[in-house]
């Protein structure tokens, strides 16, 4: 095939690819992997550039393939720190640096300075190195949310990568192939149309990704407390429909956990609305030790806060709540050198087996904490222990 017209329109796709994730950034700045994806572009588009000025110029041997190559082998290393980034490791231009020497002085030895097939052979290993290193960081994520957004880039990566290394032993294996510097011979049209496809959907990858993880971003957000980090009421529909709908499968315990601060008008009207609102995120992050680790917990009003309580003691629900009441009467909130005691009281209600939806539960852990504030606060009632249903109370 033509190697002019591949090489063009190798830059316009480059050009596509840096104006995207330019674009893209632009459109949202808190995803800067998207401005190294956006210089693997550019890097892209430079290694083109002087490939056609060295179609019409006689070029020095470090400019082309030289330079050209550092450019190329760039690219590749930066869509490798823009994955790093977005997985929240650090990009190490550092490396990029050495890289980029070290394929210069390469070009200066001997072997560089023979036919074409040579540096396909020097180079193939930096590639393949840097193509295996996105695949490999990209496979270790766990995040099943996101998992699904990174499996196209590990997979165009990979198959980059066994093109080029099919293509290297090929080559190795000693076939005499006549390639020379922008011919237009088979593997070197092969070649040139591979990086073609994997300039296309690199871009589309790096894209899906960021919008992928916008998108669980904002999911998040609009399902978390802002003050205290901890889910809300809206994410309780949604999980405790799910939790009320195994308790039904496998018959597990599910309790709901209710508890509000008490008197905490009179903190407010003491001390300020940002000192009510630091006994919020005191009592939650107190809160937080005494109830474990896969406690579902939601903030559902502005001092009331539940947890999903699950497991197969019954009594796992009260000793929860016991432990939480004592800890946060324990750890008073510090202000000004003050120490300001909170308390809340709590309502812990049990899923029956005639519930008909998880609400019913709710309702009674609501009507259990009502009870503790009636009966004095800074305590925890049970449904069906310290207030019984209606109808056995009655006969009682
Ligand atoms: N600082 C702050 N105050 C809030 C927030 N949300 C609700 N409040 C206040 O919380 C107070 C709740 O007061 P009440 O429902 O009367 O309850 P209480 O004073 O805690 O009394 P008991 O619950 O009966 O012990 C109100 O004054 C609300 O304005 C918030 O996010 N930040």
């Amino acid at each position: 095939m033509d190697s002019f017209t591949l090489v063009i329109v190798s830059a316009l796709v480059s050009t596509i690819m840096a104006a995207t994730m330019y674009l893209l950034h632009r459109a949202s700045r808190r995803t800067p992997c998207l401005l190294d994806w956006s210089a693997a572009g550019l890097c892209f588009l430079a290694s083109n550039v002087i490939a056609l000025l060295a179609m019409n110029t006689k070029l020095p041997f470090v400019v082309a393939p030289g330079i050209a190559n550092v450019f190329y082998i760039s690219g590749h290393y930066l869509i490798l720190a823009g994955v790093r980034r977005h997985l929240g490791l650090r990009p190490r231009y550092d490396w990029l640096a050495a890289l980029a020497v070290t394929i210069l002085l390469l070009h200066a030895t001997g072997f560089a300075h023979g036919a074409v097939s040579r540096r396909l052979l020097m180079l193939t290993p930096f590639v393949v190195g840097i193509n295996a290193s996105v695949v490999w960081l990209l496979a270790r994520q766990t995040d099943k949310a996101a998992r699904g957004s990174y499996l196209p880039l590990l997979v165009v990566e990979a198959a980059f990568m066994t093109q080029l290394l099919l293509r290297a032993l090929f080559i190795s294996a000693g076939q005499p192939i006549q390639l020379t510097f922008l011919g237009n011979q088979l593997w070197q049209t092969a070649g040139s149309l591979a990086v073609l496809a994997f300039l296309s959907l690199a871009t589309m990858c790096c894209a899906l990704i960021v919008i992928r993880h916008q998108e669980l971003a904002l999911r998040s957000a609009s399902l978390t407390d802002s003050l205290t980090g901890w889910l809300n009421r809206r994410a309780l529909l949604d999980m405790a429909e799910r939790e009320f709908q195994r308790h039904r499968r496998s018959g597990d315990v599910l309790h709901f956990l209710t508890f509000d601060i008490d008197h905490f008008k009179s903190i407010n009207d003491q001390h300020g609305h940002a000192v009510g609102d630091a006994a919020i995120r005191h009592v939650t992050n107190v809160a937080a030790q005494a109830l474990r680790g896969y406690d579902a917990r939601f903030r559902i009003g502005g001092e009331e806060f539940a947890a999903l309580i699950t497991g197969d003691d019954k009594l796992q629900a009260h000793q929860v709540g016991e432990r939480l009441r004592t800890l946060i009467e324990n750890s008073p909130l510090l202000i000004d050198g003050q120490r300001l005691t909170l308390t809340v009281s709590l309502g812990v209600a049990a899923c029956e087996h005639d519930d008909l939806q998880w609400d019913d539960a709710l309702r009674r852990a609501d009507q259990a904490l009502y009870h503790a504030k009636r009966h004095g606060r800074n305590r925890l009632s049970v449904y069906g222990v310290d207030l019984l249903p209606l109808a056995t109370a009655r006969l009682a």
